[in-house]
């Protein structure tokens, strides 16, 4: 099973590396939605809970140091990491950025809606992605600011804005918005700060 929209941009996986990782972490967000919508009997939760720890002493075979980890540093946030929210990047200048992204069922808070915790990440990982690679490297949120709009539907494709404002020695100050079409559902003011060694 493949992701639609992956991307690997900037990253250093084979194409086949990318599609095999990108579908393992498909399947487990599957996973994620899926045991949100089940109530099954106890016995079939043990079973199912056995062999869910069987995957994971499976990968742990598989662990490596930072800097090797699929999951990170290889330019496959979103898509490739298995709590991130997977956007997809559509255009993309120095100063702004546009994408799409649709909120799964594992990101819901209540009611069709998505949790406010998860929009919060999804700026959070947008917004410093798009800073590290427009505006200045290794750099951390300072401050995060998110104003709920609107309710913000869960599978949905939203439309996902992003732009640079300003940029002050280390300081990088970004907007970003999300829409359901002519809804504008969370906006975010964000500082990021590029750190300075020896800094981690
Ligand atoms: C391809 C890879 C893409 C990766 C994308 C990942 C995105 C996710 C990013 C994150 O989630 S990072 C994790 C969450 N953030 C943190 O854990 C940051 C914790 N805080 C820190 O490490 C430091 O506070 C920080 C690096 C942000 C700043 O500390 P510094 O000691 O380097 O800076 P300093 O305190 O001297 O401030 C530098 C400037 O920023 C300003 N500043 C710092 N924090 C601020 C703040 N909170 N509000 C307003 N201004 C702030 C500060 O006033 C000053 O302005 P001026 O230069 O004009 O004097």
């Amino acid at each position: 099973m493949s992701s639609p929209g992956a991307v690997c941009e900037e990253g250093q996986l084979s194409a086949a590396q990318a599609d095999a990782f990108v579908g393992m972490i498909t399947a487990f967000r599957d996973l994620q939605s899926t045991l949100c919508l089940v109530a099954p009997p106890p016995e079939t939760m043990t079973e199912l809970t056995g062999a869910i720890e069987n995957v994971a002493t499976r990968l742990k075979e598989f662990e490596v140091g930072e800097g090797e980890r699929f999951a990170r540093d290889l330019g496959m946030r979103g898509q490739g990491h298995p709590v991130l929210i997977p956007y997809r990047v559509t255009e993309l200048s120095e100063t702004s950025m546009l994408g799409s992204v649709s909120f799964g069922l594992a990101n819901m808070g209540g009611d069709g809606t998505a949790h406010g915790g998860a929009i919060t990440m999804l700026f959070d990982d947008v917004l410093g992605t798009f800073v590290s690679r427009r505006g200045q490297p290794d750099s951390r949120t300072a401050f995060l600011k998110v104003d709920y709009r609107n309710i913000t539907p869960v599978n949905r494709e939203l439309r996902l804005t992003a732009s640079i404002d300003r940029i002050e020695g280390r300081k990088t100050f970004v907007t970003g918005a999300l829409a359901d079409g002519d809804v504008v559902c969370a906006e975010a003011e964000a500082l990021f700060v590029r750190v300075l060694p020896p800094q981690p």
